[in-house]
């Protein structure tokens, strides 16, 4: 289930973008960091009107003050930044419909669920019923406690459907244990899931666009850019190999940039005025793409398709929308990961392109 087809579903009618809201389901056992996550999220997620649905309202630790307004008709409580707060009683999906019927409509819908539950009838309900059409599933997020993951854990099924469930894995509260702790619960968890796609996190410290697809064209602003590039951003003139030691330094700010460099996490742009040949972009995706690979966004154009497609991806998960194309059509697409190899990645993406062109400059935009 975590792969749809890539094929594109029947064209969209004219003009007529899908208006899937975009949602993201919080999963991890009880005590993992969800409720820390969500209070991260709204208070990071500035401009992006956000829905919360948790099962119990009580549970949600948001701040006091973040909260103004109180229809508890609805089960809706408005915080004063804008967002709003849902609760699920009996049925999700009567939740759901209660944010997308709102006069005032939200961008984003993040769902908080139960850490004794598995995930996946949640996001059945998304994938699976005519909320599909409503809604676009774009991540799961799944947090997991590195103090108290014990090996009993791994024995629960409910744990273990939420790692192999989760498109990405934070291993959170790493302030408690040791490195070596840290490296056997990255392997346990790559054991239940290959390729899993695992960032460690204090509080649920995560750089929003790494688990919510917001922002990621403006990802410069958060990611070291492109090495490619280094030469041409007089900051970047410092630049130097976090591989060996990023796990050594310490957070000194709250400001999302300066934690994701010191992780090193980088982004790629790429662009190109050939489209891409979607049978060799489907076999990148299926077979090439890095596990440190967590995020992608993109404007994508196939050699067999008039469409213009837009590509989200969230570790193997990905959605396609179709629209029309207005402007030149062309390709554009933001690759964020760990410690990735650019160059390569770049050449692996020339090669989805339709014709491979001999000589052909490096390095675009
Ligand atoms: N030391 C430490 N504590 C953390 C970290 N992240 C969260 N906590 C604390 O762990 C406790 C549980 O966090 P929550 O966010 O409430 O966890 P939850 O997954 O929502 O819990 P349930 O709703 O019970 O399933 C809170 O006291 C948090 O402050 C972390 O990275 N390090």
């Amino acid at each position: 289930m975590q792969t749809p087809d890539l094929q594109p579903t029947a064209a969209a009618p004219m003009d007529a973008p899908k208006l899937g809201l975009p949602v993201t389901i919080i999963t991890g056992f009880l005590g993992s960091g969800k409720t820390t996550l969500l209070n991260h999220i709204l208070s990071n997620n500035q401009g992006v009107k956000t829905a919360v649905l948790v099962n119990e309202f009580g549970e949600i630790g948001i701040d006091n003050e973040l909260i103004i307004d109180t229809d508890s008709s609805a089960g809706m409580v408005e915080l004063s930044n804008g967002c709003i707060c849902c609760t699920i009683n009996n049925d999700l999906v009567e939740a759901i419909y209660r944010v997308l019927e709102r006069e005032d409509k939200v961008d984003y819908l993040v769902v908080e669920t139960t850490g004794l539950a598995d995930p996946l009838p949640v996001a059945l309900t998304f994938l699976g019923t005519e909320l599909r059409d409503m809604t676009r599933l774009d991540s799961i997020v799944t947090l997991v406690d590195a103090e108290n993951f014990s090996l009993d854990l791994f024995n629960s099924e409910a744990a273990s459907s939420q790692i192999a469930y989760g498109d990405i894995i934070l291993l959170n509260k790493t302030d408690l244990v040791d490195e070596q702790k840290i490296a056997d619960l990255e392997k346990r968890i790559r054991d239940v899931k290959t390729g899993a796609r695992i960032i460690r996190t204090r509080n649920s410290e995560v750089p929003l666009p790494l688990i919510l697809s917001i922002g990621l064209f403006e990802s410069d602003k958060y990611f070291k850019p492109d090495c490619d590039h280094d030469d041409h951003h007089p900051h970047h003139d410092h630049h130097h190999d976090h591989r060996h030691d990023h796990h050594n330094h310490h957070d000194h700010s709250h400001d999302g940039s300066h934690h994701l460099e010191n992780d090193g996490f980088v982004s790629l742009s790429f662009e190109s005025d050939r489209p891409f040949s979607i049978r060799k972009f489907q076999s990148f995706l299926d077979n090439e793409l890095p596990e440190a690979v967590f995020r992608a966004k993109g404007i994508l154009w196939f050699d067999t398709s008039p469409d213009r497609h837009v590509f989200h991806l969230s570790g193997k998960r990905f959605s396609i929308e179709d629209y029309k194309w207005k402007g030149k059509q062309k390709n554009q697409l933001v690759l964020i990961g760990q410690d990735l190899d650019l160059p390569e990645l770049r050449h692996q993406l020339e090669l989805c392109l339709e014709v491979p062109a001999p000589n052909r400059d490096k390095g675009f935009g």
